[in-house]
């Protein structure tokens, strides 16, 4: 498919998305389907387009003052990708398979450098209901952050400890990938590899250093949480809500295999992925408690565990530079549903933290109704417990590269919120609370 072709594609796609509500990922493999002719390359390419008119979707379609995909799209080019007016119309030439020449009305609007008077939702590019949210965390800074939380996200990798030493991994992911990762000052064991869009994103997955457990692929933002809980060799720990399992084998590594995990999820489907995971990092220390219909699984846990951990589900705002989509698919509704799933995982967690414990609530989200104000009304209801001021939980570390963070991140009453402005990572609030001895 010529570059024009695939500008016109990605505008049908666009459309299909708007008009039948669906997400994005479905319409692409739909159009894929129905137009088999397609290379790899070519759909690699009208996705690349979709999802970066979707990061910048409502800034590019005011800036060509429509609503449409071919709005969306002309805006994409003109304001994010900074072809003047003559450029896009070489593109926007209605020649074979191109999309139809420019209006008067759209080389107008184009001309004028609208979004200089559009409203903060507009030129932060989220949805307008969720404004007031937004607005209560970042303040005077939403469209800075917002901008930034559309940005694309780079592929971060966490230095697996328990079989790999970061130089040595850094070396043999540069041999495989054919770059030296970048290495963020604010983890040791981040290895970082920056999006190159012209090359795509490295198959990791299929790499030895991956395939032997030297490496994991891990946000940042994610490692950052699940070191600020501190785990420590001879813990027993409880990872209430482990899924895949990201948190739980950063988790292992800290306690060098020493001590004990319990990794617990009440869908048993998401702790699927979590066996292969272990055996290829090395991991000796987790017992996974699969939920069984009849009888709680972790019944002798109660009062024991030195730290719970809870990677409580939640809207995911922190990680829309990941999915772009999902921040146009976010309802008021579904946050109402996170909140009450937020408070009843608190609630059910709490029990088995022992005197003089830990309990480490985390979200990746950036919204203070999942975060701060989750931990506010614990803490009413459970007086027992106290916050770790997030100050105090950064200098825990005396690894300098972890102390750095206290200026990278937004320190709150009741934990601290990373954010890809702020940090370079995913949105991530992490509460640590303790239970008095
Ligand atoms: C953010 S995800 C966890 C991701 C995982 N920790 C990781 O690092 O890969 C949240 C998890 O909470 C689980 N969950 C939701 N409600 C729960 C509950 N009441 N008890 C335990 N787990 C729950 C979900 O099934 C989901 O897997």
């Amino acid at each position: 498919m010529t570059p024009v072709a695939r500008i016109s594609a990605a505008i049908e796609v666009l459309d299909d998305i708007a008009n039948r509500r669906r997400p994005a990922a479905d319409a692409l493999k739909d159009w894929g389907l129905a137009h088999r002719f397609a290379g790899s390359k070519d759909r690699r390419a009208i996705g690349d387009l979709v999802f970066d008119a979707l990061r910048h979707k409502s800034s590019s379609a005011f800036a060509a003052n429509g609503e449409d995909g071919r709005a969306i799209m002309l805006g994409l080019f003109h304001q994010h990708r900074g072809l003047d007016i003559a450029a896009i119309e070489k593109l926007f030439s209605g020649e074979r398979f191109a999309p139809l020449p420019l209006s008067d009305e759209e080389r107008a609007a184009l001309a004028e450098d609208r979004l200089a008077e559009a409203p903060d939702f507009i030129r932060g590019d989220y949805p307008e209901w969720i404004a007031p949210n937004l607005a209560r965390i970042f303040g005077a800074e939403v469209v800075e952050e917002l901008q930034a939380l559309a940005e694309p996200a780079p592929l971060d990798l966490r230095v697996n400890t328990l079989k790999a030493e970061p130089d040595h991994a850094a070396k043999e992911v540069t041999a495989e990938v054919g770059r030296a990762p970048e290495r963020p000052a604010l983890s040791t064991l981040c290895l970082r590899l920056p999006l190159e869009p012209e090359r795509g994103e490295p198959h990791i997955a299929s790499t030895e250093s991956f395939l032997k457990g030297h490496v994991e692929i891990q946000d940042l933002g994610s490692q950052l949480a699940a070191e600020f809980a501190g785990a420590r060799p001879g813990m027993q720990v409880l990872d209430f809500c482990a899924g895949g399992g990201g948190k739980t084998l950063a988790l292992a590594a800290a306690m060098q295999n020493h001590g004990q995990i319990f990794a617990y999820d009440s869908d048993r489907r998401r702790l699927a992925p979590i066996h292969d995971r272990l055996t290829r990092s090395g991991v000796r220390n987790v017992q996974v408690r699969t939920p069984r219909p009849n009888g709680d699984v972790l019944d002798d846990l109660e009062g024991r565990m030195d730290l719970v951990l809870i990677d409580a589900p939640c809207t995911g705002t922190g990680t829309w530079r990941r999915n772009p989509d999902a921040k146009w698919r976010i309802r008021p509704g579904s946050l109402a549903e996170r909140n009450k799933d937020q408070a009843l995982v608190l609630d059910a967690a709490e029990r088995y933290v022992k005197k003089g414990g830990r309990l480490v609530y985390i979200t990746c989200s950036v919204l203070e109704e999942e975060n701060s104000d989750q931990i506010a009304a614990f803490l009413e209801t459970h007086p027992s417990f106290g916050v770790v001021p997030p100050a105090e939980v950064v200098h825990a570390f005396e690894n300098e590269a972890m102390t750095t963070i206290g200026g990278a991140a937004r320190l709150l009453a009741h934990g601290l919120l990373l954010t890809p402005r702020s940090s370079g990572t995913d949105g991530f609030f992490v509460s640590v609370l303790t239970r008095a001895g």
